[in-house]
C-alpha cells in the first residue's frame, strides 16, 4: 500500500489551518486585533488564509494595480540648493507642490546607512511578541509621546486598514530616549533631526514663492510638532480586497517619508496639469531617496495654490512592507489660515482661520475619507 505524505507546503497549510484563530464574530476579531494589540501582524502570524470580512473594502476603495502607472518625475537633488542651480531647484519644488503635492528628493542630508537602519529597526519592533508591543497601546502606554496601534481610526471605520503602526512624538532628546521603544529610538531620533533642516528649507522656499515672509516665531509655530511613525503592512492573502492605508491627505505642514523597495504608495492627480488628471500614480521606490508630501496646513496657508495630495497604500501578498514618515505639524496653539499676502493677490480667501488643535481633533476623529479633512477649514461659496 502506498501512503501519500503531505508535501511541506501542504503540511504548512494544514498546520496553519489548525492554528488559525476562529473569530465567532466581528467583535472578537476586533478585540484580538485592536484591543489586545495583536494587530494585523498577529492575525497573519496566527495562520490566516484569507482576509476577514472586516478588512474587505467596498469595491470603489480597492486598488487595481493595472489601472495606474508609475510617476516618472525625476527626484530633486537638494544639494543643488547650495549652488548655481539654486533657482532651478526652487522652481522644481514649487512646481511639484503646485501640481502633484508629492516629489522625491536625493542628497537630502540623511545618510543612506541610516535609512537602512531605520527599515531594520521597524522590522525589529514589529517582530516583537504582541505583548511587548501592547504596552504602548492607547490607554496603557507609559507616555502620551508613544503609541502603538493598528488601522487609523478603528472605532470609526467600516473596513479596517491592513496596517500596524507605532507613533513617536518628539518633545526633547531625553524624553525620546527614555520613552520611545529601544528597538528604534536612536535611529528614529537621528532621522527626525537630520530631516528637519530639509523640511525648514522646503517650507521657506514655498512660502517665499508666495511673496510672503514669515518671522521665525511663525515658522517655529508651523514646524513645532514633530513625530516619527513606523508603518508595518504585513503580507496580505487578498491584496485586491484590502487597503494598507485608505485615501487621505496628511494634516500637517510637510511629511518626509522613507519607503522600502516593495512599492504600493499611490497619489491622486487632482487637477488637469502636465502630470496627468484624476488618475492615481504610483510613487516608485527609488533607493536612497525620500518622498516629500505637502500637508493640509500648506494648502490652507497658500489658499489652495499648493496641493496637499490625496494618497493611499496598496497591500502585497508576497512580503511585508515598512514605511517611516516624519510628520512636521503646527503646534496645537497655532492658528492657521490663508496668508494675507496670498488672499490679497487672489481677492478671496478659500479657507477660514482655525486653531490647529481643533483641526487635529477633527482629523483624528474621523475615518480616512480622501481630502475631506480640508472641509473643516474650507469656506463654501453657495
Ligand atoms: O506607507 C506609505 O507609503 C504612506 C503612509 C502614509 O500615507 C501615512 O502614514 O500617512
Ligand atoms: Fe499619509
Amino acid at each position: 500500500m502506498r501512503i501519500d505524505l503531505p508535501s511541506s507546503s501542504e503540511e504548512n497549510a494544514i498546520l496553519h489551518a489548525s492554528m488559525a484563530p476562529s473569530f465567532h464574530s466581528s467583535n472578537s476579531l476586533y478585540e484580538f486585533v485592536v484591543k489586545d494589540g495583536n494587530g494585523v501582524k498577529g492575525l497573519v502570524d496566527s495562520g490566516l488564509l484569507e482576509v476577514p470580512e472586516r478588512y474587505i473594502q467596498p469595491s470603489h476603495e480597492r486598488i487595481n494595480k493595472q489601472d495606474s502607472r508609475a510617476c516618472d518625475m525625476e527626484p530633486i537633488d537638494l544639494s543643488k540648493l547650495n549652488g548655481s542651480e539654486h533657482e532651478k531647484v526652487v522652481d522644481e519644488i514649487v512646481k511639484a507642490a503646485e501640481t502633484l503635492g508629492f516629489f522625491q528628493v536625493v542628497n537630502h542630508g540623511v545618510p543612506l546607512d541610516l535609512l537602512e537602519s531605520l527599515k531594520d529597526a521597524a522590522h525589529s519592533f514589529f517582530n516583537l511578541p504582541p505583548e511587548e508591543k501592547a504596552v504602548y497601546l492607547k490607554g496603557v502606554s507609559p507616555s502620551p509621546k508613544i503609541k502603538y496601534g493598528t488601522s487609523f481610526a478603528p472605532e470609526k471605520e467600516k473596513a479596517l486598514e491592513w496596517k500596524d503602526y507605532v507613533s513617536m512624538v518628539y518633545s526633547s532628546d531625553e524624553d525620546a530616549l527614555q520613552c520611545w521603544p529601544s528597538q528604534c529610538k536612536e535611529v528614529a531620533l537621528e532621522y527626525l533631526k537630520l530631516s528637519s533642516k530639509m523640511v525648514r528649507d522646503i517650507v521657506k522656499i514655498l512660502i517665499g514663492n508666495l511673496g510672503a515672509e514669515l518671522d521665525d516665531s511663525k515658522i517655529e509655530g508651523l514646524l513645532g510638532l514633530k513625530m516619527v511613525n513606523m508603518n508595518y503592512y504585513p503580507a496580505c492573502p487578498n491584496p485586491e480586497l484590502t487597503v494598507g492605508v485608505g485615501r487621505h491627505s496628511d494634516m500637517g505642514t510637510i511629511t518626509v517619508l522613507l519607503q522600502d523597495g516593495i512599492g504600493g504608495l499611490y497619489v491622486k492627480v487632482e487637477e488637469e496639469n502636465d502630470v496627468g488628471k484624476g488618475e492615481w500614480l504610483e510613487i516608485p521606490p527609488i533607493p536612497g531617496a525620500l518622498v516629500i508630501n505637502i500637508g493640509d496646513t500648506i494648502q490652507i496657508l497658500s489658499n489652495g495654490k499648493y496641493k496637499s495630495a490625496e494618497h493611499r497604500v496598496r497591500t502585497t501578498s508576497s512580503q511585508s512592507r515598512v514605511s517611516i514618515p516624519v510628520f512636521t505639524v503646527p503646534i496645537a496653539t497655532e492658528r492657521i489660515g490663508p496668508l494675507p499676502e496670498v488672499v490679497k493677490k487672489d481677492g478671496v480667501a478659500h479657507y477660514r482661520e482655525v486653531g490647529f488643535q481643533d483641526y487635529m481633533n477633527n482629523f483624528f476623529g474621523n475615518a480616512h475619507a480622501g481630502k475631506k479633512s480640508l472641509d473643516f477649514a474650507r469656506i463654501n461659496f453657495a
